[in-house]
C-alpha cells in the first residue's frame, strides 16, 4: 500500500476533466475534506457540457469551469482526467499542447479503468510518457451517471490502483496518492499489465455478463413482460447493467485482450457446467458450486476484514445455552461424526502431496474446518466439505502460496501446533491466531524445539499465540526427548523434520495418539519407531492417498458415558476408530464395570474400527492407571461423570496436561461438580471424585459454566441423565468445534435437551 502525507500543497489548483459522476464525486470529497476551504485551493472543471459545469458550481463541487480547456488550464498544479477511456486521445492531444501554461512541476492523472491503452495513447500524444503522468484507476462508481449522481463518499474505503510507470517521478505519485487518501480511498501500487488482467477478471467480465444477460432476456421478449417475475436473483446478478454505456464500449474496446483471455476462462467453465447439467452429473455440479460458495465466503471476509470463521460466527452472535431435563434413557444406534485429529491431519497432508486425495467421513466441526480454510488461504484448490466427503487437489511439499492475512485457525490447539511445524519449513511468512480459549494456551512446547530445528518462531508474553513465523529458514533435523507427552508436539515436529535436512527423532514419555505417522506411512512418506521413538528422513514426498475417517472415539466417549451411567440403557456407537493409542476410555469404562463390547471389528485405511455396543451396569470407582492418560486425554470430562456415578472413589493422577487444554479442565469440572453437589478433590495433576453408585439420582441440578470448552459442556449435558433437577450449561456454541449435531443425536438417544439462545450485548 502506498501511504504518505495526507495533504495538498497549498494553493493547488485542481482541474477536473470530465464533470461526470467520477470527477464529480472526487470534487466533492476533496471538499468534503476541506479542500478550498482556508487553503487558497480553487476546483476547476473542464467538460464538453455546460450544463454539467453549471450543475457543478451549483452543487458546491467545483469553483468554476469551461468548456474549452484553454480557459481553466493556466496555473493547474493538478489535473485529473476523469474522461472515458476512448475520449483521452483527444483531451490529451489537447493538454499536450497547453503544457508550457501548467504550473511548474504539475501532476498529470487519470481515472481510466484500464491502464495499458491509457499508457499508448498517452505515449502518442505527448511524444513520450509524461514523467509527472501517474496512471490511476479507483475501484469503484456506481451504475448511476452524470455530476448530479456525485457522491461525496463514493471513494472511503475503496481502493484506488496507481500504476506508476518505469519513469514516473516519485513526488508525482505522492502528490496523486495523497490526494485519493483525502478523499478517504484506500491507495494500492500494480504494474499497467497485472492491473488490465485483474481488473479484466474481476469487473470487465462480470459487466459483460451482466450486460449480455440483460440484454437477451429483453430480445427474447420484446414487451418486456418477463421482468414483471424477476426477482432478487436477477437484481443481484445484473444491478450493474445499468452501467453507463459509453464508458464500457470503451473499456472492452481498450482492453481487448484481456477480457478474451478472461471471456475464454469464463467460457470453459461454463462448458464445464453445462455438460454437469447435461449429464445430470450432481457431483461434478456440488464440486462447482461449492468451490465457488467457498471462494465467495473468502471474499466476503477480505471484504469485511475479518477471518473466515469469524465472518461465519458474527452471524450468530449471541450466547447459546443447553437446558437438560433429568432423568431418561440412552438407546438405538448411531454414528457421531468423524474423528478430529484424523480430519485435520487428512488436510494437510493431502494439501501436501503430489495428487488428489479423496476424504470420506470428514468432521465438518469448525476445528477442521479451519484448517481447511486455511490452505485454501495458502492456494490449494479443495472442494466440498459435502456430507463428509473432501476432495483435495495436493500442492506438492512446496506448492504452498503465502497467505494475504495471519491465519485463523479458531479453537483448534491441534491446527496451531500442526501448523506451526508445517509452516517453519515454508519459504514464506505467517502468522498464526486464534479465538480467547486458544490464545491462552501455551506454544512454547512448539515454538522452542522448532527453535532448536533452526525456525524463527514469535510468539506473544509468556509463550502464548500469536504465533509469527519467519519463512525462508534452512531447518535442520532434532533429536528431541518431549517433556509432556503430546501427539501435537510429536506431530509438529515430524511435520517440520520433513522439511529438515536429516533425520528427526521424537521420544515420547508416555505413548501418544499415532495418527501422524500412520497418515504419513499411508502417503508414501516413511516414519520409523522402535519402543518410545519415532523419527523421519527430510526431504521426501507425500504422494496422495484415499483416507476414510472414523467415527471420533472422544466424541463417541458422551453417548458410552451417557449409557454406562443410565439403568436401562442400551446402545451402539457405529464405526468408531479404535487405534490403540486412543482406546484408553474403553479400557478405564471397562474397569469400572460397563458392559461394553466391540463388534463388527474391521481395518479402514490403516486404522482399526468397530461398533461399540453398551447397556447399562452398576460402575465402581477405580484408581485409573497413569499409562491410560495420554490414551484417554480428551475423555477425562466425560470420565468424571461417569465416576460421579460410580460406587465409590475414582482417582486421576498424572493429568496435569488437563489443565492446559480449551479449559483448565480439572478446575472447570470441579467448579461444575461442587455446584451440582458432587463431591470432590481437586490436586495439581489429578482429582478424586466420589460417586455413589446405585439407581436412584446421585446428584442436584443447577447452571453451570462451559468455560468456552466443548467438552465440558458435552459432559454437564449427559449429566443430566442422572440428576435430580435441570442441568444448565452456559455457553456451548463450541462445542460446534469438534460435534456438530451433538444436539440432535443426543434427542435422539433420548435425552430431554433444549437450546436457549441469548443475545449478546
Ligand atoms: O494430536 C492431536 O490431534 C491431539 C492431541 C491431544 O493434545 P496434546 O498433544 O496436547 O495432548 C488431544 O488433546 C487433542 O484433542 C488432539
Ligand atoms: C484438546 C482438544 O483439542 P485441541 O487441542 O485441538 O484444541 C480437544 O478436542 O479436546
Amino acid at each position: 500500500m502506498v501511504r504518505q502525507d495526507l495533504s495538498l500543497p497549498a494553493a493547488s489548483r485542481i482541474l477536473v476533466v470530465g464533470l461526470g459522476l467520477i470527477g464529480g464525486s472526487l470534487a466533492a470529497a476533496l471538499r468534503a475534506a476541506g479542500v478550498g476551504q482556508d487553503d487558497n485551493s480553487v476546483i476547476l472543471a473542464c467538460d464538453p457540457n455546460q450544463d454539467e459545469i453549471q450543475r457543478g458550481i451549483e452543487m458546491g463541487l467545483v469553483d468554476a469551469g469551461a468548456t474549452c480547456l484553454s480557459e481553466v488550464v493556466e496555473g493547474a498544479t493538478l489535473i485529473v482526467l476523469a474522461v472515458p477511456v476512448l475520449a483521452m486521445r483527444t483531451v490529451m492531444q489537447e493538454l499536450s499542447r497547453y503544457l508550457p501554461q501548467l504550473a511548474e512541476r504539475a501532476v498529470i492523472t487519470d481515472v481510466g479503468s484500464t491502464k495499458a491503452a491509457v499508457r499508448d495513447i498517452a505515449i502518442e500524444a505527448f511524444g513520450s510518457l509524461p514523467p509527472r503522468l501517474v496512471l490511476g484507476h479507483p475501484i469503484a462508481g456506481s451504475e448511476k451517471s452524470g455530476v448530479a449522481a456525485s457522491d461525496a463518499e463514493l471513494y472511503q474505503s475503496h481502493k484506488v490502483i496507481l500504476t506508476p510507470c518505469a519513469n514516473t517521478e516519485a513526488d508525482a505519485l505522492q502528490r496523486v496518492s495523497a490526494m485519493w487518501q483525502l478523499a478517504g480511498a484506500e491507495v494500492l501500487s500494480m504494474d499497467v499489465e497485472r492491473h488490465d488482467q485483474v481488473l479484466a477478471r474481476t469487473s470487465h467480465l462480470p459487466h459483460l455478463l451482466a450486460f449480455s444477460l440483460v440484454d437477451t432476456l429483453a430480445r427474447q421478449d420484446e414487451r418486456l413482460e418477463i421482468f414483471r417475475y424477476a426477482a432478487g436473483g436477477f437484481r443481484d446478478f445484473t444491478r450493474i447493467a445499468g452501467s453507463d454505456p459509453v464508458m464500457w464500449r470503451d473499456v472492452f474496446t481498450a482492453n481487448r485482450e484481456a477480457v478474451l483471455d478472461a471471456l475464454d476462462d469464463f467460457e470453459l467453465g461454463l462448458k464445464r457446467l453445462r455438460q454437469a447439467v447435461t449429464h445430470g452429473d450432481g457431483d461434478d455440479m456440488l464440486a462447482t458450486f461449492d468451490r465457488a460458495r467457498h471462494a465467495r465466503h473468502y471474499f466476503e471476509s477480505l471484504l469485511n476484514q475479518t477471518s473466515y470463521q469469524a465472518e461465519y460466527q458474527m452471524q450468530d452472535n449471541n450466547s447459546l445455552r443447553y437446558r437438560v431435563a433429568p432423568g431418561g434413557s440412552v438407546s438405538g444406534r448411531i454414528r457421531v461424526p468423524g474423528d478430529k485429529s484424523i480430519s485435520h491431519r487428512s488436510i494437510m497432508l493431502g494439501a501436501l502431496s503430489e495428487g488428489v486425495t479423496e476424504v470420506t467421513g470428514f468432521l465438518e466441526g469448525e476445528d477442521s474446518l479451519a484448517t481447511l480454510q486455511a490452505f485454501r488461504e495458502m492456494g490449494v484448490a479443495i472442494e466440498g466439505p459435502h456430507q463428509g466427503r473432501v476432495v483435495i487437489h495436493g500442492v506438492g511439499m512446496h506448492g504452498l502460496q503465502q497467505p494475504s492475512g495471519p491465519l485463523y485457525v479458531g479453537n483448534a490447539g491441534t491446527a496451531m501446533r500442526l501448523f506451526a511445524g508445517l509452516l517453519a519449513g515454508q519459504a514464506f511468512d505467517t502468522e498464526l491466531t486464534g479465538d480467547t480459549s486458544l490464545t491462552r494456551r501455551p506454544m512454547g512446547r512448539v515454538a522452542d524445539p522448532l527453535r532448536e530445528m533452526g525456525a524463527v518462531v514469535e510468539t506473544a508474553e509468556g509463550g502464548r499465540p500469536p504465533l509469527r513465523i519467519k519463512g525462508g529458514q534452512p531447518l535442520r533435523g532434532l533429536d528431541y526427548d518431549m517433556p509432556m507427552a503430546s501427539a501435537q508436539v510429536k506431530s509438529c515436529l515430524l511435520l517440520a523434520g520433513m522439511y529438515a535436512a536429516g533425520e528427526t527423532r521424537v521420544r515420547e514419555p508416555a505413548p501418544t495418539r499415532d495418527h501422524t505417522e500412520r497418515m504419513l506411512n499411508g502417503f508414501g512418506y516413511r516414519v520409523e519407531r522402535e519402543g518410545d521413538t519415532c523419527w523421519l528422513q527430510g526431504g521426501g514426498k507425500l504422494t496422495a492417498a484415499p483416507i476414510d475417517v472414523p467415527s471420533d472415539i472422544s466424541s463417541a466417549t458422551f453417548f458410552l458415558v451417557a449409557a454406562a451411567i443410565t439403568p436401562g440403557s442400551d446402545l451402539v456407537l457405529e464405526h468408531v476408530g479404535l487405534n490403540p493409542t486412543r482406546i484408553g476410555v474403553i479400557n478405564i469404562l471397562k474397569a469400572m464395570g460397563a458392559d461394553l463390547r466391540m463388534e463388527n471389528s474391521r481395518e479402514v485405511g490403516g486404522e482399526p474400527v468397530a461398533d461399540l455396543h453398551i447397556r447399562y451396569a452398576p460402575l465402581k470407582g477405580i484408581e485409573i492407571p497413569t499409562d491410560q492418560v495420554p490414551l484417554a486425554i480428551d475423555e477425562f470430562p466425560a470420565l468424571f461423570i461417569a465416576a460421579a456415578n460410580a460406587e465409590g472413589v475414582t482417582r486421576l493422577r498424572g493429568a496435569e496436561e488437563l489443565r492446559v487444554k480449551e479449559s483448565d479442565r480439572l478446575q472447570s469440572m470441579a467448579d461444575g461438580m461442587t455446584i451440582l453437589g458432587i463431591e470432590n478433590t481437586l490436586f495439581d495433576d489429578g482429582i478424586d471424585i466420589v460417586g455413589k453408585g446405585g439407581e436412584a439420582p446421585n446428584y442436584g441440578g443447577g447452571r453451570v459454566q462451559s468455560h468456552e470448552d466443548h467438552r465440558i459442556a458435552m459432559a454437564f449435558t449427559i449429566a443430566g441423565l442422572r440428576a435430580s433437577a435441570p442441568i444448565e450449561v452456559d455457553d456451548c456454541a463450541n462445542v460446534a468445534t469438534s460435534f456438530p449435531g451433538f444436539v440432535e443425536l443426543a434427542r435422539r438417544v433420548g435425552l430431554s435437551l433444549d437450546e436457549v439462545r441469548e443475545e449478546l450485548e
